[in-house]
């Protein structure tokens, strides 16, 4: 009665790759840097000029001429003339010459002339009158190499050089390199719009009180904290009942507005689990409808009105793994990661497992180093309809299907989400 179709299982590496024959690109956006953390840029910065871009001085001191100092220590200093002080930000305006030097700050230009800089610690400066005018001079007191202290041009980025390539996501490396070329504004990928619907008769709003048989809507606000966790836009939109026409509306009103929907309930053989009663009625095309794994053994999706619809299973646990395995995946992708799948380590189990499963299971997991080795356990009762332990997860614990369990000290695949 309730299946007007078969569900066909396929594993979670099959329906990732069915799921990602639909994604598309979200189109780009120009946004100011301060407000593209996180995002991911629509092409690739090349250097338009060197990095440095003059000769740098890396320390305060002097620039002078190695040979002059070549025989220079604390018994025999070498006593040369101070002809120019050089500030950070200001051009050298004189050439070092044999038996001068030049006051340097770091991040300085280094003066023609001079091959290298000696630190301020090894030199002493001395007051000179020299016909009258005041000036000084200064004692070396050790020999540095030719080259030291000072960062040729281009030492650190050559130019015309690949910095970032497109889908770089701006953490603070990639923001350091914008701002060091100019990009006050950067062109990036618009973050995927993503409505979440809770279904369920039994959802109440969050701000109305308990009534009897009756539970919160809590996926809503989960699914939208790891949207927005995944790089999207969370759009929460109203729960709906199990009436199928009232989910068909939404939904077809929602599809156009958005880049991705995810629902969460109704998938599984409930008599009012109502996406199955939609995929059997509805004009798109059903993509999967049974995944091998556990929980969320029940989770769909489909392509309807040229959009994804993930729609997942209602349990709260189901639906967290659910999101991490698919949904982020498929966020990920649209707005331009070149690897948006998770992947996988490998950590210690730190306790008994002692449940088979027909399908593979994934389980929330919290981690710890212990004697630099990474060790793992369930991060609370392994149930899908517990919702508590959800906080505590650092990861998926991958677990394969079939045996009775798994050992304490068995090394396991582990997929972290934080
Ligand atoms: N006879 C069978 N019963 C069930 C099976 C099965 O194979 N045979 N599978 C179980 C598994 S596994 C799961 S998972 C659930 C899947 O259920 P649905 O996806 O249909 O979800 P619902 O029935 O709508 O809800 C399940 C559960 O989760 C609570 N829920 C739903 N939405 C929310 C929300 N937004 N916030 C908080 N909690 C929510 C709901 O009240 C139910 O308790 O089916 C099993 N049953
Ligand atoms: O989806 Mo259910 O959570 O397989 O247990
Ligand atoms: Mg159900």
């Amino acid at each position: 009665m309730k299946l007007k179709f078969g569900r066909k299982v396929i594993s979670v590496e099959e329906a990732r790759s069915v799921l990602s024959e639909y994604v598309k690109l979200t189109e780009t956006e120009i946004v100011p840097l301060s407000a593209a953390f996180n995002r991911r840029l629509a092409g690739d910065i090349y250097a338009d000029h060197p990095v440095p871009h003059f000769r740098r001085s890396g320390v305060d001191g002097y620039a002078v001429c190695a040979a002059d100092i070549e025989e220079a220590s604390p018994d025999n200093p070498a006593i040369l003339r101070v002809i120019e002080h050089i500030p950070s930000g200001t051009v050298p305006e004189l050439t070092v010459y044999s038996g001068s030097a030049s006051r340097i700050m770091t991040g300085a230009p280094v003066p023609d002339g001079a091959d290298c800089v000696v630190m301020l610690e090894m030199t002493d400066a001395l007051p000179l009158l020299d016909a009258g005018v005041s000036s000084t001079q200064v004692c070396i007191k050790k020999n540095v190499p030719m080259g030291s202290n000072i960062t040729p041009i281009a030492g650190e980025i050559v130019a015309q050089e690949l910095l970032l390539p497109q889908g770089s996501q701006i953490g603070p490396g990639e923001a350091a390199i914008l701002a060091t070329f100019g990009y006050s504004y950067v062109t990036v990928f618009r973050k995927p719009r993503v409505a979440i619907f809770s279904t369920g008769s039994e959802l109440l709003n969050v701000e109305e009180a308990l009534q009897p048989g009756r539970i919160r809507n809590s996926n809503s606000y989960m699914l939208a904290a790891q949207v927005e966790a995944a790089g999207g836009e969370a759009v929460i939109m109203q729960a709906l009942s199990d009436n199928v026409e009232e989910v068909e509306i939404a939904l077809l009103e929602t599809l156009a507005k958005v880049d991705l929907v995810i629902t969460s309930g109704g998938v599984s053989v409930g008599d009012y689990d109502v996406l199955v009663d939609l995929f059997g009625r509805f004009a798109g095309k059903l993509l999967f409808n049974k995944v091998a794994m556990r929980p969320g053994t029940p989770t769909s999706a489909a392509f309807w009105e040229n959009r994804l619809l993930l729609s997942l299973s209602g349990n709260p646990g189901a639906s967290f793994v659910g999101f991490e395995l698919f949904a982020k995946p498929l966020i990920k992708a649209m707005s331009g990661s070149p690897s948006p799948c998770p992947e996988a380590m490998t950590a210690y189990l730190d306790v008994d497992y002692d449940k088979g499963s027909a399908f593979p299971r994934y389980v929330r997991g919290t981690t710890h180093v212990e004697n630099g080795c990474l060790r793992v356990k369930p991060s609370g009762i392994d149930k899908s309809s517990i919702m508590v332990s959800i906080k505590d997860a650092d990861c998926l614990i991958q677990l394969p299907a079939g045996g009775s369990g798994f050992a304490r000290g068995e090394r396991v695949l582990i997929y972290p989400i934080k």
